[in-house]
């Protein structure tokens, strides 16, 4: 219980490694974990049925893989696991032959967590895994004969890979595939994980009566695209948790009273106002390439990112993909952009929110710019100026193939607008309707009056439908 609460993973018991480039990363035990233990939660934003359509419809099939939907008190919920947290149970792979885990829904003061337990004694060094219970994953049929191969120290076997990625490469479909309700039942059966009941429950055994009865979970994607297939151009990156209506119902009215609590007034809001993006240097009438990306793991500037990232984060499991492959070769770099993307959207979310900082935008202005005038693309992360943003996404090269898009300005901020940081002060739902409005001294006052935000949010928690009032 103590780890769902704090939201903390066993560390001392498990650890994330590198497999190979098909599978990607997994989970393994670094001690024995018994029978019946619980052995990690599937964190992420828990979301409504509406806002996972949405987000299904924005997602690129990478970071759809981390979506797992399930039934809860009569209604559809989805753990959005999309972000890369660091968190140990998003990296948990599939196996529905022998899986050594279940998941199961614990109610914690009434709030859903989607949690694993270990259905038998699990060794020190064995990877940990669940039946995701779809029928038709492509690794099912195409990873068996390769996975007596795998190692979690790297590729086993190069011709295996190229096979494997030839598969994939044939089996590609960015088509979200939909998943049935049949396996996503509604157990009312849910353990009681208050604080009374769970130290009960988890020096407990799992009983197999236990595990029939209770729901599993589905991802809403079966296939992961190997990141260097992502990654054409320099546009790459990885969509970033989406943070709007994440709330469920019974949570919304005491988070819209805290904001309107606050005492602060818009800070976050107003820390944007602030911030500036620099404008590229000339040394006469030549352009000076110093421009510096933000390191994903220690959070440093470097000029030198890939240099970086070989001498000092090696053993982090995406920058040992991307150092398995041959030096200057494609997918090395692409994938080494990947990881710079991501680190630059990390730094600019930061100084979004606390307003202390530079931004780092996909391309340098010309002359110093305002950061309000800055959104981060929902499919690559880039910083874009609000005016070219829209012209980027139609040819952005993560954009979802499945999804055409044909939108106007508008379209491209309200979609873009999940990627940038929710203000302390202000719930996601207002946050969202605000920052897609027209940027000018009116939306300027809105976002600045402390009473203006606490009516609002009292009208969110009333209603629960700020958007449609405001
Ligand atoms: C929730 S993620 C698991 C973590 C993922 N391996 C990673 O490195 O981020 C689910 C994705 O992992 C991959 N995966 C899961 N189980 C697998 C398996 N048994 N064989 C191959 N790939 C698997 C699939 O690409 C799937 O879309």
């Amino acid at each position: 219980m103590h780890h769902v609460v704090s939201k903390t993973d066993k560390t001392f018991k498990l650890e994330v490694k590198y497999i190979n480039a098909v599978k990607g990363r997994g989970l393994f035990a670094k001690g024995s974990i018994c029978k019946g233990d619980f052995v990690v939660e599937y964190r992420g934003d828990i979301i409504s049925d509406a806002e996972l359509q949405r987000r299904r419809k924005r997602y690129h099939t990478s970071s759809a893989a981390f979506m797992f939907e399930f039934k809860w008190r009569g209604k559809t919920w989805c753990i959005d696991a999309s972000r890369e947290d660091g968190s140990f149970g998003r990296i948990v792979n599939d196996d529905h032959k022998h899986p050594n885990c279940k998941m199961k829904k614990i109610d914690v003061n009434g709030q859903p967590h989607l949690c694993l337990f270990a259905l038998n004694d699990i060794k020190e060094g064995e990877e940990i895994s669940y039946d995701y219970r779809g029928e038709d994953y492509p690794w099912r049929t195409q990873m068996t004969s390769t996975a007596a191969n795998t190692r979690a120290d790297g590729d086993s076997d190069p011709s295996l890979r190229s096979k494997t990625q030839m598969n994939d490469t044939t089996g590609q479909n960015n088509s979200p595939q939909q998943m049935k309700d049949e396996d996503l039942q509604d157990s009312d059966e849910l353990f009681d994980s208050t604080p009374e009941s769970s130290d009960y429950y988890f020096t407990d055994t799992t009983s197999e009566s236990d595990c029939d009865g209770d729901a599993y979970l589905l991802p809403n994607q079966t296939k992961l695209q190997l990141l260097y297939d992502e990654l054409e151009v320099d546009e790459s990156g990885s969509l970033s948790s989406l943070d709007c209506d994440t709330t469920p119902p019974d949570k919304m009215h005491s988070l819209a009273s805290e904001a309107s609590e606050t005492e602060e007034p818009c800070s976050s809001q107003n820390a944007i106002d602030g911030v500036v993006v620099s404008a590229y240097q000339k040394r006469g009438v030549n352009r000076v390439y110093n421009k510096r990306h933000y390191c994903l793991y220690c959070c440093k500037p470097y000029a030198k990112m890939a240099r970086h990232l070989e001498s000092s984060h090696a053993y982090e499991s995406d920058v040992a993909k991307a150092l398995s492959f041959q030096k200057s070769s494609k997918e090395r770099k692409k994938q080494l952009d990947y990881i710079r993307k991501r680190g630059n959207y990390a730094h600019n979310a930061a100084v979004m929110q606390s307003g202390k900082g530079e931004l780092v935008p996909f391309k340098r202005p010309a002359k110093e710019a305002q950061g309000k005038d800055f959104m981060h693309c929902a499919y690559c992360q880039g910083l874009f100026t609000r005016k070219v943003l829209w012209r980027h996404m139609r040819t952005c090269r993560l954009q979802p193939q499945s999804v055409p898009l044909k939108p106007g300005k508008k379209r491209v901020q309200s979609m873009c607008i999940y990627t940038g940081p929710v203000p302390s002060n202000m719930t996601k739902q207002l946050w969202e309707v605000i920052s897609v409005m027209h940027p000018d001294p009116i939306t300027d006052i809105i976002k600045n009056d402390k009473v203006i935000i606490d009516m609002c949010a009292r009208e969110d928690a009333r209603i629960g439908k700020v958007g449609s009032q405001c």
